[in-house]
């Protein structure tokens, strides 16, 4: 795997599971970041998706988009709709990461979070369709938010790392069976962002 930068900047609590995370503060440059979170805000065909809490149907907290190889995994079979096709901007993105991740991966899952009211809940990504041990790539363009992670055995023991703009978050394999992770809601104001997951699905 390239050389990647361990958690240089301030802002990222001490005590990190590293062996389980890489950051590197700004894989992007700003304007070209800009550019980019402008464009996926506009042309993106987001969606709102329904899922159950408890008892009820609720609407998840942030618009969402799925991208991929249309041949790569028989979408049918996994429930779900057919992802779209790649972009060139989504492409540029992925072929940035797949050296730092050391993998290659086959679709991508948009988060849009329009502002503090939209999050994203604890949870960990380990559906049966990523494999074991997933190894999940994650690229943030726009406002500055708080990624928390707090041990499954142990809720009190959480840390949060601030995921900035244009920056890169590598989701390591075993990060997901023994930790999870959300982005909390915020009563600050917040601006839009917008979060690229790179995962392989099988
Ligand atoms: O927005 C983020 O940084 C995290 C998104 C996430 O956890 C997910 O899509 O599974
Ligand atoms: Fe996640």
């Amino acid at each position: 795997m390239a050389q990647l930068c361990f958690f240089p900047e301030a802002g990222q609590s001490k005590g990190l599971p590293k062996q389980f995370l890489e950051y590197v503060p700004k894989l992007i440059d700003p304007f070209t970041g800009q550019q980019l979170l402008e464009k996926l805000i506009a042309e993106t065909p987001w969606q709102q998706s329904m899922r159950i809490m408890y008892t009820k149907e609720v609407l998840t907290p942030r618009l969402t988009a799925w991208y991929g190889d249309p041949e790569a995994f028989d979408y049918q079979s996994l429930k779900s709709t057919r992802p779209l096709a790649w972009t060139p901007e989504l492409l540029m993105v992925k072929n940035l990461v797949e050296p730092l991740a050391g993998a290659t991966f086959n679709s991508v899952l948009l988060n849009y979070y329009r502002d503090g009211n939209d999050s994203v809940a604890w949870h960990s990504d380990k559906e049966e369709i990523l494999g074991k041990e997933p190894i999940i790539a994650s690229v943030s363009f726009g406002q500055v938010r708080s990624f928390d992670i707090r041990n499954k055995l142990n809720h009190a023991e959480q840390y949060s790392v601030k995921l900035e703009h244009g920056s890169f978050l590598l989701m390591k394999a075993g990060l997901q069976e023994k930790w999870e992770h959300r982005i909390a809601k915020s009563t600050k104001a917040m601006e839009p962002r917008v979060n690229l997951t790179f995962r392989i699905v099988k």
